[in-house]
């Protein structure tokens, strides 16, 4: 199914005799082309151009704006054009005043300040929906060398770097506006407008401009406002509810040649070469989806004659007396909204919300013509009988609208002072009640405080046994270490093995007690407890030694006896040896100097036995034979010293 969209036709009658040529609507006939009816809109105060000029870095954009001497730029060119046009405007009075922002990392600055003071310039809004940068300096200039003096100092304060693309590349976007004021000797019209000459920073890839880390966070604002314009332009397309202008500040001083009321001329920078085909294409696509946005220029006049009389103004009474605020405001609410036509032919697009911001209309009040068409019927209704109403009736309606409206306001601005009384005391609130919280708790602390003396001591005590526990675990841990690995060697051994090093060990330790060297005689028996752990006695010479190294005791071993000549002593160990090699079951007088060959042995070891004549018992005999069981002289050959015991002398006479 075709679709077909509604035609509109728009019939303007004549004057009628008694009304007034007060221009409030003009007719534009081209024949063969579009007709245009325009309404004044006092609350669209500027006619305005805006030309920017597009691209990636180093496409010559700002070759283009600004130039040079030999080849003048776009700002030089329009600059002259104004002055040219100025000289030939005889009867009007045309004045022309500068101002000179940029936009660097999404703040505002104004060029005609010295950089180094130049503070950050905020974006504000007017009543009127109109985008401004406040406190901006706006300088008049007479000639066109003045403002090539003025431009050329402002163009010095600009952010430029250099990148592997552009020795001289701008960081910015920078915005020249030239606002011009023409007001007629003869007719007291005045006419304003404004020309915005945009230079854009370009679109910037990092790996091919080899950008360091001030410039990469120049180039990431750069992009991203530049992907804002985008995505305006493409809201714009889309006839989208929300324009997101405010997302950057590239945008929102642009706002209005972007949809709103400027004619707008973009000119697409590109750089030759293959490297750039990308950025080419991006440019172009760009270009091509901005020609569809739709601008509404308005033309813009002020009238600074008196004010023509209303009609009806001899035969009806005349208006009621309003207010001082009321009337204050009345001049701008009085006007009507703009009507502009285009029947150019072309696709039509959805309407767009306007973005400037209307005051709402109270009962009574004419609708504004713009708005006939999507009107709910109660309003067209009200319409359709308000064409009854007299200029007087209108007058008396708007003024109470504007009264409301001025009511409105007045208490819209009432309760956000008073919310925002509120909430100040309510900081205030808080931030006492933090402050009494925080003297309360620091009170706490001061009396929970421990008097001064006890806690040193204490920390100095528990700092000890940290060290002290800590040198523990160490030594346990080297202990288990050693111990451990010790004893995977004696079961390695065969019981005799295990034996003999038991009893070198002893024979060590034993030179070192003597010595007075404790600490490595405890060691060393120790180490002779892994090969022999069930001698009794050994462990009892551990357990001393042990006792003597903790509390810095000497340990006096028991004296030794008188050693026997070495003869002697071979003669008793030649005899256990034969007992040992026969292998026979060895008779009890045998076991006896078995055994007291043993006692010897071990004697010279080193562990604390009883060699006193005839005073050894059961249990000691017990405990030499089982640690040391048969004896085998030649173990013992060179170290071992005889003694001439009463066990001995026994065994001997016996035989
Ligand atoms: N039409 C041209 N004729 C001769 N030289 C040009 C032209 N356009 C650009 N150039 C030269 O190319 C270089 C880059 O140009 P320009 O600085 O204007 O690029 P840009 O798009 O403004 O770059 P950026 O975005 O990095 O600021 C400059 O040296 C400039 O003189």
């Amino acid at each position: 199914m075709t679709s077909h969209k509604i035609n509109i036709a728009a019939r303007l009658r004549p004057r009628l005799d008694n009304e007034l040529d007060d221009e409030g609507i003009q007719i534009t006939h081209t024949p063969g082309g579009p007709s245009c009816i325009s309404v004044p809109n006092p609350r669209d105060l500027s006619q305005t151009v805006t030309i920017f000029a597009y691209g990636v870095t180093s496409s010559g954009k700002t070759h283009t704006m600004q130039g040079t001497k030999a080849q003048p730029g776009v700002i030089r060119r329009v600059v002259e054009a104004m002055f040219l046009h100025k000289a030939a405007l005889q009867r009007s009075n045309v004045e022309l005043a500068v101002s000179y922002m940029e936009i660097y990392k999404d703040d505002v600055y104004d060029l005609f300040v010295n950089r180094e003071s130049a503070p950050k310039l905020p974006v504000r809004e007017n009543d009127a929906g109109q985008v401004f940068v406040a406190n901006l300096s706006s300088l008049p200039v007479e000639s066109v060398e003045e403002f090539d003096i003025i431009y050329s100092l402002a163009s010095r304060h600009r952010s430029v770097g250099a990148t592997n693309l552009n020795r001289a590349s701008s960081r910015s976007h920078a915005v020249l506006t030239i606002e011009v004021t023409m007001t007629d000797s003869a007719t007291q019209k005045t006419l304003t407008g404004k020309i915005n000459l945009v230079d854009l920073a370009g679109s910037e890839n990092n790996k091919l401009t080899g950008n360091d880390p001030t410039r990469m966070a120049e180039s990431a604002a750069i992009n991203k406002s530049l992907s804002v314009l985008g995505q305006v332009v493409h809201a714009l397309n889309q006839g989208a509810s929300r324009i997101p202008y405010r997302n950057s500040k590239l945008t929102r001083i642009l706002q209005d040649a972007l949809g709103g009321s400027s004619v707008g001329l973009l000119i697409c920078n590109l750089a030759p070469g293959i490297k750039f085909r990308q950025d080419t294409l991006n440019t172009l696509n760009f270009a091509v989806r901005t020609k569809n946005v739709e601008n509404r220029p308005v033309v813009n006049e002020r009238d600074n004659r008196p004010q023509a009389k209303p009609h009806f103004a001899a035969i009806q009474p005349p208006p009621p007396k309003l207010a001082p605020a009321v009337l204050q405001v009345d001049p701008i609410l009085a006007s009507r909204v703009v009507v502009t036509t285009n029947a150019a032919p072309g696709p039509s697009r959805r309407p767009r919300p306007s973005r400037v911001p209307r005051i709402s209309l109270g009962p009574g009040l004419l609708p504004p013509l713009a708005k006939t068409k999507s009107r709910p019927a109660a309003i067209v209704e009200e319409s359709e009988t308000t064409v009854q109403l007299t200029e007087v009736d209108i007058n008396e309606r708007i003024a109470k609208a504007v009264e409301a409206e001025v009511t409105r306001r007045l208490k819209e601005r009432e309760d956000r002072e008073r919310e925002e009384r509120t909430r100040l005391e309510q900081e205030k609130e808080n931030l006492a009640l933090r402050e009494k919280q925080d003297d309360e708790r620091r009170q706490a602390q001061a009396n929970s405080k421990l008097p001064p003396g006890v806690l040193t001591p204490l920390l100095a005590r528990h700092r000890d046994l940290d060290g002290q526990l800590r040198a523990r675990l160490a030594e346990l841990e080297e202990k288990y270490e050693r111990s451990h690995k010790e004893l995977q060697l004696a079961d390695a051994l065969s019981p005799m093995s295990r034996k003999k090093t038991g009893r070198a060990y002893v024979a060590l330790a034993r030179a070192h007690s003597e010595k007075g060297d404790l600490k490595v005689a405890l060691e060393l028996y120790r180490k002779a407890e892994t090969y022999v752990p069930d001698n009794i006695k050994l462990r009892e010479r551990v357990l001393e030694i042990e006792w003597a190294v903790r509390n810095g005791k000497e340990f006096v071993p028991s004296p030794k006896k008188q050693r026997r000549p070495r003869g002697k002593k071979r003669k008793v160990a030649t005899l256990n040896f034969g007992l040992a090699r026969g292998r026979e079951e060895p008779s009890s007088s045998s076991m006896m100097v078995a055994a007291a060959a043993s006692r010897q042995q071990y004697a010279m070891g080193g562990c604390s036995m009883d060699e006193g004549e005839g005073e050894e018992t059961e249990g000691e005999r017990e405990v030499e034979v089982s640690l040391l069981g048969r004896i085998n002289e030649e173990e013992y050959e060179g170290s071992s010293v005889a003694v001439e015991t009463p066990a001995l002398k026994r065994v001997r006479s016996e035989e």
